[in-house]
């Protein structure tokens, strides 16, 4: 990762296990624990309470020099992926969990529980059974994986990219954590992108494309995504229990064959319901392939003298999802999304507002009340003799203002964000004869505030 405004220290921080970097005031930065194609993740210590998290710091692409716009959009994209799906997910055992969104004007923080047991790819490199686990251990992790991945596709969100290196390990019980969700889909846009999906998935699988499923590999047609998970998992679970590949070629293409036509070899200690099992994820027919919601059910899991995957199963209970019941959730995500909190995390300039016109505006109040900050703005809007139209909505609502005259207007919209904080946006349409509304919009809203938490404006539209 390039250096970003922050670098020195981090770097000095990254250097040894010591926390000497404190991230806004909030994370002591340790030692760099991995490396993404966009990301480092460092072991990080929460101030307040000395609680062990784990801070993933993504550039934002910025500069023309070293990504196309087409870049810029596809990494955005991954960012806000990546939060909207772990909110939707979070509170399940095996999916890690997000516990705080940061930003800097070239870096979002994404500050996630901590596994301390590192990736499943490099567990599987320590294994004292040379890089494969025997089949109790591997039912167990495997039983973990389906389970966070039933919970995803229950809630509407594929992952798209499961493989080990995306599987994290925590505490000494073999307790799995499924991560890296910047390239999952959503139920409600499954088919709306295919085109984006296809070339984030043509861009991002070219890596390790052996966990990829076959009918994703055929670039004109739409395929499951969920369906497609099921074939990586199966992948996994071959690799857990083998300590190698099922589909593997030097040559790329070649590798692409095997995958489609689905040739491959059980070792010889696999166990008869374990042939079976993945025989049945690695169907290169998605039709037919087993069901996520079916994998405990298969006789696999009734060896060990059946143990309780209970709470496991419980996640697979709903595999259907409900797209209206996400779309409020949906609508949170698209209000504040981590390149949003840049815009108010970045900069602290309060001139704009009180000097010179400036054309937008934006900045965070505290308080949960859109409809009485609507009520303000729109009684301002009033009192400086302009025409005011009104529109709300539960959580955002906004309101246009515009000059009897006809040389004036804006829009003001404002959204709610979590932790009862309220984004407030203003952009001046047209006209530069009236700054006192813009001066008393400050006053008004920010000026009873004791806490102005970030503020930032911005001189061009
Ligand atoms: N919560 C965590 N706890 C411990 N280590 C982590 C955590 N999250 C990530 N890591 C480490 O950082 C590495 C990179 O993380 P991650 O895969 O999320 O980054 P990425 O930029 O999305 O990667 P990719 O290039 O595969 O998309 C992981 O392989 C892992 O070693």
């Amino acid at each position: 990762m390039p250096p970003d405004d922050e670098s020195p220290a981090v770097a000095a921080a990254a250097a040894g296990d010591t926390f000497s970097k404190v991230l806004q005031g909030r994370y002591e930065l340790g030692r760099v624990l991995g490396r993404g194609a966009s990301s480092k993740v460092y072991r990080a210590r929460d101030v307040r309470d000395g609680a062990h998290v784990a801070v993933k710091a993504i550039r934002k692409p910025s500069s023309p020099y070293c990504c196309t716009p087409e870049d810029a959009v596809a990494a955005r994209r991954c960012v806000e992926r990546e939060v909207a799906a772990l909110r939707r997910l979070d509170g399940h055992p095996h999916v890690v969990r997000l516990l705080d969104v940061l930003a800097t004007r070239s870096t979002v923080y994404l500050v996630l529980e901590l596994a301390r047991g590192g990736t499943l790819l490099s567990a599987l490199d320590a294994t004292a059974g040379g890089g494969r686990y025997g089949e109790p251990a591997a039912r167990r992790l495997f039983a973990q994986l389906a389970s966070a991945v039933a919970h995803a596709h229950s809630r509407g969100v594929f992952h798209r990219d499961v493989k080990p290196d995306n599987l994290l390990l925590d505490g000494g019980e073999l307790s799995l954590k499924l991560a890296d969700f910047g390239l999952s889909a959503f139920a409600a846009e499954e088919h709306e992108h295919e085109h984006d999906q296809h070339q984030l998935l043509a861009a991002t699988h070219c890596g390790s494309p052996a966990y990829v499923a076959p009918e994703s590999l055929l670039k004109r047609r739409p395929y499951d995504a969920g369906k497609a998970d099921v074939w990586s998992c199966g992948v996994v679970l071959f690799v857990l229990a083998a300590g190698y590949l099922p589909f593997n070629d030097g040559n790329l293409m070649a590798m692409y064959r095997k995958i489609c036509s689905a040739k491959f070899r059980f070792p010889k200690w696999f166990s008869p319901e374990l042939r079976s099992l993945i025989g049945r994820l690695l169907d290169p027919e998605p039709d037919t392939r087993i069901k996520i919601g079916d994998i405990f059910d298969h006789p696999w899991f009734q060896q060990d003298g059946k143990p309780s995957f209970g709470f496991i199963q419980a996640a697979c209970s709903h595999p259907s999802y409900d797209v209206v019941k996400w779309e409020a959730e949906l609508e949170q995500a698209r209000e504040l999304n981590a390149f949003d909190i840049i815009g108010f995390a970045s900069g602290c300039d309060l001139s704009g507002l009180i000097g010179a016109l400036p054309h937008r505006v934006r900045f965070v109040v505290p308080g949960a009340d859109v409809k009485s900050t609507l009520d303000r703005v729109e009684k301002l809007g009033r009192e400086e003799g302009l025409a005011v139209m009104r529109k709300e909505e539960a959580r955002y609502g906004g309101v246009h203002l515009e000059g009897t005259s006809g040389k004036f207007s804006a829009y003001l919209m404002v959204y709610l964000l979590p932790k009862e904080m309220l984004m407030v946006e203003a952009k001046r349409a047209s006209g530069s004869e009236i700054p006192k509304f813009w001066q008393e919009l400050y006053h008004r809203l920010l000026g009873n505030c004791n806490i102005i938490t970030k503020f930032t404006f911005m001189q061009q539209m």
